[in-house]
């Protein structure tokens, strides 16, 4: 028997495997159909999720474990901010630390447990690192240059300007007004762009900003590999550095940032050195449900209502009356 968690950060929701405390671990196509088939919204377990948490062992000094991200439709990214404050949590219990790294696809990760958002509301900060802009560090093409920062795009809509930012996987990012927030063009985009297209060959996390104030955003995403979700950590966090590059005047390098989404709401701060950018990302790590199985219902990817046992905690009722006593966003945001 092996316990999965069901976790979310900001309402972005996964299952969380500890590949370490199975006898066999899943092999990589046995990892894509179990994500295929538990995150499924309607067939999947408890209506599905986002992605799976993968944790393995990890042998690099300071480093508690590795993450690894299986999207929805199996593919798999090489970060995710959300998932990595709720893995960060999962290895701080286990091995009773508040402070230590996490062994991600690219890059080794500091992350710290930070005072909860509220009473059963664990937080933890997550660094989002490497940041890169170049296209030769990851894919886009047929944009007019090696990097795209604030610029027009005819392509993707009239009167917006867009930028690209790797954290390390790709986000696109646009500043809008309500009407185009609350419009079809982020659906229509982010799906043109995750399929078959000559502008980003591995497709890409589409986010749309609305700027409610300093240093405050909402931000919606449509995530590569998954679709509209209610939060995407990198995406808040590529767009963070998006808002202190582009609108200077009110977002601001080394000043903890609010940014709103569809889910609730986190903290980034964005460092900038001659060297490189780094993001802090901050915000909830809930855990909602304890999931027992059989391996063998693993193995072959058939982990539902009627072969699993479901525990559910008391973090997501908590999580709800916190996300209530926030303020409404259109009771912050400033007159477009
Ligand atoms: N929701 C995540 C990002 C997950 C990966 C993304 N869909 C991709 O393919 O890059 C986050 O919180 O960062």
């Amino acid at each position: 028997m092996v316990v999965l968690h069901k976790v979310h950060g900001s309402q972005n929701r996964f299952f969380l495997l500890d590949q370490t405390t199975l006898e066999q671990p899943l092999t990589d196509p046995e990892l894509v159909a179990l994500a295929q088939q538990m995150t499924h919204p309607k067939t999947g377990l408890l209506n599905g999720a986002d992605g799976i948490l993968v944790v393995n062992a990890s042998n690099h000094d300071n480093v508690l474990g590795q993450m690894r991200v299986i999207n929805a439709d199996g593919s798999e990214a090489s970060m995710c901010g959300n998932g990595l404050r709720t893995v960060s949590r999962y290895l701080a219990e286990k091995y009773h630390s508040n402070q230590f790294k996490v062994e991600t696809l690219t890059a080794d990760l500091q992350v710290s447990r930070q005072s909860d958002l509220a009473t059963d509301v664990p937080a933890f900060s997550v660094e989002i690192s490497p940041v890169r802009f170049n296209q030769t560090a990851f894919p886009f093409d047929h944009l007019g240059g090696e990097t795209l920062i604030d610029a027009p795009v005819r392509a993707f809509a009239d009167g917006l300007t867009f930028t690209a930012i790797a954290v390390p996987n790709p986000h696109l990012i646009s500043f809008v007004d309500t009407t185009t927030m609350n419009g079809p063009l982020l659906g229509d985009l982010g799906a043109r762009l995750n399929r078959p297209n000559r502008y980003f060959p591995d497709g890409v996390n589409v986010s749309f900003a609305q700027i409610l104030g300093p240093d405050q955003l909402f931000v919606r995403t449509f995530e590569r590999g998954v679709g509209f979700t209610n939060a995407c950590g990198t995406g808040m966090s590529a767009t963070s550095l998006a808002f202190a590059m582009t609108h200077p005047q009110l977002g601001h390098f080394g000043r903890q940032m609010t940014i709103y989404n569809p889910g609730g709401m986190v903290k980034t701060v964005v460092h900038h050195s001659k060297a490189r950018d780094t993001i802090e990302l901050i915000g909830n790590a809930t855990e909602t449900h304890l999931i027992t199985v059989d391996d063998a219902q693993l193995h072959q990817a058939n982990v539902t209502e009627a072969t699993a046992t479901v525990a559910t905690t008391h973090e997501e009722a908590a999580y709800e009356a916190f996300v209530a006593g926030l303020p409404s966003v259109s009771a912050i945001a400033v007159k477009e």
